[in-house]
């Protein structure tokens, strides 16, 4: 048995991509999301603070409508988004219910942690959701992220989306969950021969040269978003710990310390 991990976890936030949330196929993955209710909620009745920020309103919005593929046009994309992002925190409540745990739901922008007023405004919300022991549900706000010249507005992916909330709430760990077991020295749909990395203490430049793009048909970020909220955590004394979110319960394994997925920081 190797050396356990020494983790700072009271205030923790997981991010799910939607390739832990939607099939390949396009239909929706009920048990991971029953199974991350369970881990989340068994996190908080144990006194940890968690945050989720989950992907799929896009994902759950196609197959909500019946659509195999995702529009060209942003008005249908973020249409889609809409419908898909009701849906998907209406799944998230139900089956949160079954815990007996509350959550509420937080859509961001990227300007709200430019401006002053609006930054203290979603760090207040954040910590009072957190103080009333509710577990706050986070996604980008599809319907009005789109940058425009003057304005931005769009993260763009949920990886550092998941990062900037971790850093501006003074969480200890972010949990990556995606649809790879860690991160490779080498994009392992790519190169056969790629290795698992345990634990990338920097992330420097000549990490960056070792990732890919994204690997699913729904998912926006790939490696390198990844990296880059990786980076961010580091900066800001935190951790972060990539790994496959294919069964949710991992999150005990990682909490427990174990070596599973790739501890960056
Ligand atoms: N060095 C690497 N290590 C692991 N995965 C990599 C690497 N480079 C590229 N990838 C790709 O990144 C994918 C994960 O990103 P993405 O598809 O955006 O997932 P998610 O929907 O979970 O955000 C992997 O499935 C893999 O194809
Ligand atoms: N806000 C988008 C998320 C886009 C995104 O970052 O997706 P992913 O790469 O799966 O985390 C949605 O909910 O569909």
């Amino acid at each position: 048995m190797g050396v356990k991990r020494q983790l700072s976890a009271k205030r923790v936030v997981i991010k799910v991509g939607t390739s832990t949330l939607v099939y390949p196929d396009g239909s929706i993955n009920l048990r991971a999301i029953d199974q991350l209710a369970f881990v989340i909620s068994a996190m908080r009745h144990r006194g940890r603070e968690v945050v989720l920020v989950s992907s799929g309103a896009i994902g759950v919005g196609l197959n909500y409508i019946g659509l195999t593929q995702r529009p060209k046009a942003i008005p249908e994309q973020q249409a889609i988004a809409a419908i898909g992002q009701s849906e998907l925190i209406s799944i998230y409540k139900e089956r949160f219910a079954v815990y007996e745990q509350k959550i509420g739901q937080l859509l961001l922008t990227r300007d709200i942690f430019i401006y002053p007023k609006s930054h203290q405004n979603v760090l207040n919300t954040f910590e009072a959701l957190l103080a009333q022991k509710i577990v706050p549900i986070v996604n980008e706000n599809d319907t009005v992220a789109v940058d425009e010249l003057d304005h931005e507005t769009k993260f763009g992916d949920n990886d550092q989306l998941s990062a900037v909330v971790a850093t501006n709430i003074g969480a200890d760990l972010l949990i990556m969950l995606s649809d790879i077991d860690g991160f490779y020295d080498g994009n392992p749909h790519a190169d056969t021969a790629a290795n698992l990395l345990a634990h990338v203490p920097a992330v420097t430049d000549d990490t960056y040269a070792l990732a890919g793009g994204s690997g699913s048909r729904f998912g926006t970020g790939g490696m390198v978003t990844k990296l880059k909220a990786a980076e961010r955590m580091i900066q800001a004394d935190g951790q972060m710990i990539l790994a496959n979110g294919a069964d949710p319960t991992i999150i005990f394994d990682i909490l427990a310390g174990e070596s599973v997925g790739t501890l960056f920081g």
